[in-house]
């Protein structure tokens, strides 16, 4: 496998990844470097912007098969990726864990591979301490990798439910990776995180003039995923023409570009996911009862973590082996009243909380042991003690300093996401933003 990316931090992710994949690093280099190079079967190449969709073709024309990475977070981009013949399109930040697993299928072919990939259907049972890409042999999880593997070879609709940073996305993508279609696209779309009247646009695409911007034609997420998979987080933030328009795509195959009279199809499984109540949303009006049932074939439930007993330990050790390894730091084990508090706490954030706090010891302290000190107050303090409204006069905060606390723990415990801490709080992102605006205009940048 060749890599092609301007950074060297990339690079390094990439090439661990590779070799948990089962693969072969031929070479790591920068764009400037690259030119085409038929030693690599595969070529991994980061594509910062439009332009740099050229290299894709020219090794696309020369027989290797691409997969794109970037850091731009637009689904154009992957879609033209895609168009001009790479196999995947892989969104950057990216673990070397869950880059390994897009890599995986790349290998599938090459015997000394066998071991990276997706295991086979029968160890959903067996494995006591995880599955997929997952952590945790809890028994509200084990139903969960029941469930996964019974449902993945089907082409039915998927509708998983569960709180922020429960592993909603992992889940749609171990259904991917165990059905028939893990050699097709993955495509991720979080529809809490594009603005609204883009949303139709980045599901089926445009035509040049559909709307002010829409400067050529462009296929959308639906066309990118065919033969494989389409993933709609947040799938209950979509308008409700919207859900009218997907449903029809649902019952008929058939969808138009924005803008477009003509028909397509695309082959497709939907995987959609939401942490609301989908019952509530329908009895409130805002999700159409139709298009949930027509969704809602195979639900599955991810429970929170606070559910999932000793997994939460489980969890913290894995990550505090991966990130010490990837830090190049000692830390090998947890204090037991940091275990202590691990198992009280309620992780309003889920896993992904959990990997949050569990980073910033790595990265902020040293030691071979995580101490309680080396926690986030909400953490470090027994329950209740770092509560928002403090309990004497002396002690009170204004109002801008604990909403800006408040926001600010919210975009941690979502890894710095801001779509989803402002999911978790019920407001809007763009009050996020707009407030984040003014503490920078203030001086005292977030
Ligand atoms: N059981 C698990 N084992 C290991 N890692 C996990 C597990 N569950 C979740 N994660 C990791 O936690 C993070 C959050 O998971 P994911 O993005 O799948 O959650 P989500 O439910 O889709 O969140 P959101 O609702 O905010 O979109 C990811 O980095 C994921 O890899």
């Amino acid at each position: 496998m060749l890599l092609v990316d301007d950074d060297p931090a990339s690079l390094r992710v990439a090439t661990v990844a590779v070799a948990t994949a089962g693969g072969e690093v031929v070479a790591a280099l920068a764009p400037s470097a690259a030119g085409v190079d038929r030693r690599a079967d595969v070529v991994v190449i980061d594509v910062p912007h439009p332009r740099a969709l050229a290299l894709v073709e020219r090794f696309v024309a020369a027989g290797v098969t691409v997969v794109a990475t970037s850091g731009a977070g637009s689904v154009g981009l992957a879609v033209e990726a895609m168009r001009r013949g790479a196999v995947d399109f892989v969104l950057k930040p990216f673990t070397p864990e869950t880059f390994a697993r897009r890599l995986a299928p790349r290998f599938a072919e090459r015997p000394a591979a066998r071991d990276a990939l997706p295991r086979p259907v029968a160890d959903a049972d067996t494995s006591p301490s995880g599955f997929g890409g997952f952590v945790g042999g809890s028994e509200a999880m084990k139903a969960v990798y029941d469930q996964i593997a019974r449902i993945a070879p089907s082409k039915a609709p998927v509708f998983v439910t569960g709180e922020s940073g429960a592993g909603k996305e992992l889940c749609a993508e171990a259904l991917h990776a165990r059905s028939p279609r893990a050699r097709g696209p993955f495509v991720a779309l979080n529809c809490g995180a594009i603005p609204r009247e883009l949303m139709e646009s980045e599901i089926f695409g445009h035509v040049r003039g559909a709307f002010t911007g829409a400067t050529e034609d462009r296929a959308g997420a639906a066309e990118a995923a065919a033969g494989g998979t389409l993933f709609l987080d947040e799938i209950g933030e979509m308008e409700l023409a919207l859900q009218a328009k997907l449903l029809r795509f649902l019952q008929t195959g058939e969808f138009r570009r924005v803008g477009d009279t003509r028909a397509r199809r695309a082959d497709i499984r939907i995987v959609c996911a939401t942490h609301r109540d989908p019952f509530a949303e329908v009895a409130a009006g805002r999700f159409r009862q139709d298009l949930f049932y027509r969704l809602h074939v195979l639900p599955i439930r991810l429970p929170p973590l606070r559910e999932r007993g000793e997994d939460v330990i489980r969890l913290a050790e894995s990550f505090l082996a991966r990130f010490a390894a990837e830090e190049g730091r000692a830390f090998a084990r947890f204090a037991p009243d940091v275990l202590e508090r691990f198992r009280a706490y309620g992780w309003p954030g889920n896993v992904r909380e959990l990997q949050n706090v569990v980073r910033r010891s790595v990265v902020l302290d040293d030691g071979e042991t995580v101490t309680l000190d080396m926690l986030p107050p909400e953490l470090a303090a027994p329950r209740g003690a770092s509560a928002p409204f403090a309990a004497t006069e002396a002690a009170i905060e204004p109002f801008h300093v604990q909403e800006r606390r408040i926001i600010e723990s919210a975009i941690a415990a979502f890894g710095g996401n801001l779509a989803r801490a402002a999911a978790a709080l019920e407001i809007s992102p763009s009050t996020i933003y707009r407030k984040r605006e003014r503490w920078i205009a203030d001086g005292d940048a977030a």
